[in-house]
């Protein structure tokens, strides 16, 4: 069982033009301290946050109870001058899951409802020891000597954006699998559990459509952390083997 929270802004939308638009360097700052502060505490209680949109943000929170939630919420809300709802959704895949997680946000109401605010809705699964969760840290491979060393700056996020884009789709539509890029040449993907097969038709695909080679570490394990810590010893040994994908059960 995949465990995810949506975490939404209350009412931001209506926030950043009232009385008049605010500055957009300052809702920039004010999304990223927020953003800092939320993967700190997720990250402490071993789950993975994500910055997806900054006024939405996906987390995998296997292991982390709703009143970790709420202690992390009224933590944000002492902060920052808005506040935050949380909504835990579950499910067999990470699709599933953020779906769950979804429907449960928008019966909770809408992201520009000025009645709702700091709801935690959905209940936590209970904790497992299982290595259920699947993290697959892919990067670029020699994205300095390739692209950062010698394009222009532009020309190489450009690149970047594509290969993520691409992979971002191929994974969704075939395995239900959500990536997220991570900065530098870095994308984290949570995926179900899935074959080495399925992981060289990803890298063949993003190749194919793209021009970006990638390599790929997949790790497993209870807790995001976990699989994620194992799936960047994969990337490790992807560099030292000179080989494209290396799976935690190898
Ligand atoms: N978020 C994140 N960024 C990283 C990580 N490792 C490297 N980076 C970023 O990615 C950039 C490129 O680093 P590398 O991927 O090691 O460089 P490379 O030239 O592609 O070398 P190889 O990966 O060995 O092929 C760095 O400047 C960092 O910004 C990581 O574990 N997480």
């Amino acid at each position: 069982m995949i465990q995810t929270t949506l975490v939404q802004l209350d009412n931001y939308g209506p926030w950043t033009v009232t009385p008049e638009p605010r500055a957009e360097m300052c809702l920039q700052a004010l999304q990223a301290r927020l953003y800092a502060d939320l993967a700190e505490a997720v990250g402490h209680r071993n789950g993975y946050a994500f910055y997806t949109r900054g006024d939405n943000m996906i987390s995998v929170t296997n292991g982390i109870g709703r009143e970790a939630h709420a202690e992390i919420q009224s933590s944000l809300a002492v902060q920052y001058p808005v506040t935050t709802s949380m909504a835990i959704g579950t499910g067999a895949t990470p699709k599933e899951a953020v779906d769950d997680a979804s429907a449960l946000m928008q019966s909770a109401g809408g992201a520009q409802s000025p009645n709702r605010e700091m709801v935690v809705a959905g209940t936590s699964a209970p904790p497992s020891t299982d290595q259920h969760l699947s993290v697959a840290h892919f990067d670029v491979i020699d994205v300095t000597g390739r692209y950062t060393d010698r394009m222009g700056a532009f020309e190489t996020y450009r690149t970047i954006e594509r290969g993520y884009s691409s992979l971002m789709d191929h994974l969704y539509t075939a395995h239900g699998a959500l990536s997220f890029f991570v900065g530098g040449d870095n994308v984290v993907a949570l995926c179900p559990s899935l074959p080495q097969v399925a992981y060289r038709e990803a890298l063949e695909h993003v190749r194919e459509a793209t021009g970006v080679t990638l390599q790929v570490g997949v790790g497993t394990g209870a807790t995001a952390t976990e699989a994620g810590m194992a799936a960047k010893h994969g990337l490790e040994r992807c560099r030292k083997e000179t080989v494209r994908i290396t799976m935690a059960r190898d």
